[in-house]
């Protein structure tokens, strides 16, 4: 039989790291409705807990995520979830009949298949979900396409909801692309980022080229960005862009 574990019998520097996660998952999943990302309680926003104890931020076995079926009012530090990366609550301290996201398992998933990823966003945004109900990529018209995506933004296979297979599909989609983001077909977007904050931003940026390029085609032809100048474009957003 494997033993859950127990958040109160964790060292004190794992303890702090799973406190301040807590904190910004929270935070971060009042992003989704300000951005008009989400009805209702559908979508979510976790990240894997990572501890510094003097060499720098190192992964650990666990990550945080959001109560399934919880208002986004209601969310806090309080009541987000800390699961393992099989996908299982641990003695978080929360009530036991507080579960964790519908999700988890795809979460889960992508953190133990995705070294890299340190945040996993889910929204069904209206746009991104139109061109996943029709199983069609957005294509690379933009250039906020080529800075954030690197490309199209694709779709992935159909997968029913409460298992690996959302995961296996993200993590095939995603595996060898440069885009963050898979829409999932017939359901909707999925974020990857090296942590839950980029992983929003990631969920925000798809909507938004979503709805241009849905638009865009409502006047006609568009023209897709060659992809040498997609390359060069998304070099210089990661590489210069912004502050360092
Ligand atoms: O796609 C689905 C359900 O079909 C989910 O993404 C839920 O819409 C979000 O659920 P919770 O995170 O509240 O469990």
């Amino acid at each position: 039989m494997t033993t859950v574990p127990v958040l109160a019998e964790l060292d004190d520097a794992l303890q702090a790291a799973v406190a301040a996660t807590r904190e910004r998952v929270a935070a971060l999943h009042a992003e989704l409705p300000r951005w008009g990302l989400v009805v209702w309680t559908a979508g979510n926003v976790s990240e894997r807990v990572t501890v510094d104890r003097g060499n720098g931020p190192e992964p650990t076995d666990l990550f945080v995520i959001k109560p399934s079926g919880v208002s986004y009012d209601e969310l806090s530090a309080e009541n987000m979830v800390v699961c393992t990366l099989e996908g299982t609550k641990i003695a978080d301290g929360t009530p036991e009949h507080l579960v964790p996201s519908s999700d988890t398992a795809a979460h889960a998933y992508v953190y133990r298949h995705m070294e890299g990823v340190g945040g996993v966003v889910h929204t069904h945004s209206t746009y991104a979900t139109a061109w996943a109900a029709r199983r069609e990529p957005i294509p690379c018209a933009l250039t906020m396409m080529g800075d954030e995506f690197g490309g199209e933004i694709p779709i992935g296979p159909f997968a029913l909801i409460g298992d690996d297979s959302i995961g296996r599909g993200i993590v095939e989609t995603l595996r060898d692309s440069k885009s963050p983001a898979v829409l999932m077909a017939n359901h909707g977007p999925f974020t990857i980022g090296k942590d839950a904050r980029a992983a929003v931003k990631a969920a925000v940026m798809c909507e938004e080229v979503a709805k241009t390029v849905h638009v865009a085609r409502q006047g006609g032809e568009i023209h897709l960005i060659p992809q040498d100048l997609v390359d060069r474009l998304n070099d210089r957003y990661q590489n210069v862009y912004g502050q360092h």
